[in-house]
């Protein structure tokens, strides 16, 4: 328990070190708007179409992500962690096709962005076989948390997220989804834990630019990019 602890700090260390990236990033102007019902709707839609466009390239990568746990990893649960949010992507995509029709988003007519598709050509990357798993699983756990994160607190106490948005914060809001990326937290630690400093340095650097994608992800709803 004691390197479980150890490793708990070194996630825990990153985001205190990286404490305004990450708020950046959870804390976000489009997702507060969301919170305080001062949201622009066009702005959610844009967000909508573009997001619809990286769910899809997120597939292959938890696919890879298996295939790495499946042959790197000293724990058979990552694989059915893993599987499991492969199948909740499953249902991301229908729901991204039933809410893109509820507010009138072409899916097929919707452009991917400069930054959407820098960061659907960052998550191929991390597809390589180079690429460590501890390092890919780090960056999932991320890339998931954000999301948990910012749609969690449009729910929380004090918030007047308008009714027709609820669906959208509860999808990666709900405490089950919580407990996912908690799971996929801990992965990440035990991984770190047991890995030498060059994989380390990797894996926090690759955490980094996920926080970073994820705010300009979030500021092309401005639709300024
Ligand atoms: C950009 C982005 N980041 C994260 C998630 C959560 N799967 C998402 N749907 N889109």
């Amino acid at each position: 328990m004691e390197g479980c602890n150890k490793e708990m700090l070194m996630i825990q260390k990153w985001l205190n070190q990286h404490n305004e990236l990450y708020t950046s990033a959870t804390r976000h102007p489009f997702t507060l708007s969301i919170r305080d019902g001062s949201v622009d709707l066009s702005a959610f839609k844009r967000w909508l179409g573009q997001d619809y466009i990286f769910v899809r390239a997120f597939v292959p990568f938890v696919a890879s992500l298996l295939l790495k746990a499946w042959k790197e990893s000293d724990d058979d649960s990552d694989i059915e962690v893993i599987l499991g949010g492969m199948a909740a992507l499953n249902d991301e995509v229908s729901w991204f096709k039933r809410e893109a029709s509820k507010w009138s988003v072409s899916l097929s007519s919707t452009v991917p962005q400069k930054t959407n598709l820098e960061y659907c050509r960052f998550l191929e990357s991390l597809m390589s076989p180079e690429v460590d798993y501890t390092v890919a699983v780090t960056a999932f756990w991320a890339i998931e948390a954000v999301y948990q994160e910012s749609y969690a607190h449009c729910l929380s106490d004090g918030s007047k997220t308008p009714e027709e948005l609820k669906e959208t914060c509860q999808r990666w809001g709900n405490d089950g989804f919580g407990q996912y990326c908690h799971t996929l937290q801990n992965i990440a630690n035990r991984r770190l834990e047991k890995s030498p400093e060059d994989i380390i340095s990797k894996a926090e650097a690759t955490v980094m630019r996920v926080l970073e994608y994820e705010v300009e992800f979030w500021n092309m709803s401005r639709g300024e990019t």
